[in-house]
């Protein structure tokens, strides 16, 4: 091998004293001998949990909830539903991605019949809705009366009508049974030439609805992370407490498919017995435990039979863990050290935290790791919880810590220190993130940025860079300070476009 180009991973991590992070680092281009379509990014979440995408969104939450992990399993990666919530909430999380049909709403904005046109105008002002369905107690689930859509009351003078007095009663609807699929609904809309379809079960209560205008805009999804039965792939995050015993029945029982054990510091006792806990009563499940960045971490947790790591100690954008303890570790290194020992026993490893624009997701994949985890990238987007407001002029969403005062004070406070504990530790910080607009552009557009990466090294999978770290083909070199900022954007008075989707 010619040493003028770079040098091999096990150079730069095993022989100096110092622990390097993503910006540290750059990789060396390579032959292209392929297009960049042809880049394969399929890859292992865990032992038995294969993904089309590399990216995974973090049990936070101000980032995963139901349209997180929805949207992210549609677009072919998954995202772990928090537990900062009571048994039942994370379950309805849960089922909310598994009654997820596609181009099926599932969670229509329903109204009451006594409900008036004021209100109507109102939901279309804020949310650009037109038809709403009627059912007995205003929410899904509940009995069809009818459907009240534009054409029945925009000549309607007085606002203050009620709506049983305008809409189109149930009687008079074209309605569908849950059982059809998405072709027979378009069969049937087209022959009525309706603008709504409401879809109900036997007992004529609605189950969700399907709307002409989505079926013109319908978007394929050929990534779509299915399951072996029905419906998306879903993960949730579950702690060690005794409490959490219960959550993994349940969670179970709502059809969750995979489990991450979630702590700061994942090699402890408390977690092997909840390892051990989970593979005695639920050993169809696949469990990634952590965080961890050490290979005797790792060693530990391999040995009592996790299925995935999850690699990452105070490298997030809101994790205070390094300042605060002073225990942690520069995220390549940990990411490079882990998945080196872990791929001995075929466990994948997720690189957690520290993701800030795509040429990160495509050097943690490149030192080792099999998937990625984001917090604050996702965090601004539509399908995160939260709303979005204007902060100095830039529209935000908060975004915080699951160790910040704010998470604790909702619910993992428990979880720190007892319920009798006087003095609270915050390990994280809460602020804001700028809008990122819906997953559904930014994932692919992500998934591309990194396809190019690849490209540009010459490795058309994410195995094959695995095997060239190996082997030591896959090049690296340690970037000087002056070097990093040589390769962002310097020397203009104002620029447009976008350095990758960073903004520091
Ligand atoms: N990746 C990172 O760098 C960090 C992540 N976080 C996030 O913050 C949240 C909270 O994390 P942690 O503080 O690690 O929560 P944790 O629940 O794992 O641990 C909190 C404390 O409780 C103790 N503990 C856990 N289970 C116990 C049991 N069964 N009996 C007695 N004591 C027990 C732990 O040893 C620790 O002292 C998580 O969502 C985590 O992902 C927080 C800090 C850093
Ligand atoms: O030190 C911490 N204190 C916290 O309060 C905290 N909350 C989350 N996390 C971890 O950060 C990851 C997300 O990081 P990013 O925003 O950089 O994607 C997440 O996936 C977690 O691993 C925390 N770390
Ligand atoms: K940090």
């Amino acid at each position: 091998m010619d040493g003028s180009d770079g040098h091999s991973a096990s150079t730069i991590f095993s022989h100096g004293i110092f622990g390097y992070t993503y910006d540290d680092i750059i990789t060396m281009p390579d032959h292209i001998s392929f297009p960049v379509t042809s880049v394969d990014l399929t890859t292992k979440l865990s032992r038995n949990v294969s993904l089309n995408i590399p990216l995974v969104s973090s049990p936070m939450d101000t980032v995963t909830e139901s349209r997180m992990a929805t949207g992210m399993a549609m677009l072919g990666g998954i995202g772990f539903i928090h537990y900062n919530n009571t048994i039942e909430e994370q379950v309805w999380k849960i089922g909310n991605v598994k009654r997820w049909k596609n181009g099926f709403i599932t969670r229509p904005c329903c109204l009451h019949p006594d409900s008036t046109l004021e209100e109507i105008d109102e939901i279309h002002r804020e949310r650009g809705f037109n038809s709403f369905p009627i059912t007995e107690t205003g929410k899904i689930g509940s009995k069809l009366l009818g459907l009240a859509s534009t054409r029945d009351h925009d000549f309607i003078v007085d606002r203050s009508t009620k709506i049983k007095d305008i809409m189109t009663p149930a009687s008079e609807l074209i309605v569908a049974n849950s059982t059809l699929t998405l072709e027979e609904a378009q069969d049937i809309m087209k022959k009525h030439k309706k603008g709504k379809l409401p879809i109900v079960n036997d007992s004529f209560e609605l189950m969700s609805l399907i709307s002409r205008s989505d079926l013109k805009k319908q978007r394929n999804y050929p990534l779509f992370s299915k399951t072996s039965g029905q419906g998306l792939l879903v993960g949730a995050a579950v702690g060690t407490r005794d409490s959490d015993r219960q959550r993994i029945a349940a969670i179970s029982e709502a059809g969750v498919d995979i489990v991450v054990i979630d702590s700061s510091q994942g090699d402890s006792d408390f977690q092997i017995e909840m390892l051990n806990y989970i593979k005695r009563t639920q050993p169809q499940l696949d469990v990634i435990c952590g965080n961890i960045v050490t290979v005797r971490q790792a060693r530990r947790l391999i040995e009592a039979g996790c299925d995935g790591l999850r690699v990452g100690m105070g490298a997030g954008s809101i994790c205070t863990t390094q300042e605060v303890c002073a225990v942690g570790r520069a995220q390549a290194t940990a990411v490079y050290h882990v998945s080196k020992f872990a791929k001995q026993f075929n466990i994948p490893v997720i690189a957690d935290g520290g993701i800030s624009n795509s040429g990160h997701i495509v050097k943690a994949l490149m030192l080792g790791a099999s998937t990625v985890m984001m917090g604050s990238l996702l965090a601004g987007t539509e399908e995160a919880p939260g709303d979005f407001f204007f902060q100095d002029g830039m529209r935000v969403k908060r975004y915080r810590g699951m160790g910040s005062l704010e998470a604790m004070a909702r619910g993992s406070k428990t979880r720190y220190f007892g319920d009798n504990s006087k003095i609270m530790v915050a390990q994280g910080v809460s602020g804001t993130v700028i809008d990122r607009g819906t997953v559904k552009t930014f994932i692919p557009y992500l998934v591309q940025s990194v396809r190019h990466g690849f490209q540009d090294a010459g490795i058309q999978s994410i195995s094959q860079a695995h095997e060239a770290l190996e082997n030591g083909t896959l090049r690296f070199e340690i970037r000087s300070q002056a070097a990093l900022k040589e390769g962002g954007i310097h020397g203009l008075h104002t620029y447009e476009g976008s350095s990758g989707v960073e903004k520091r």
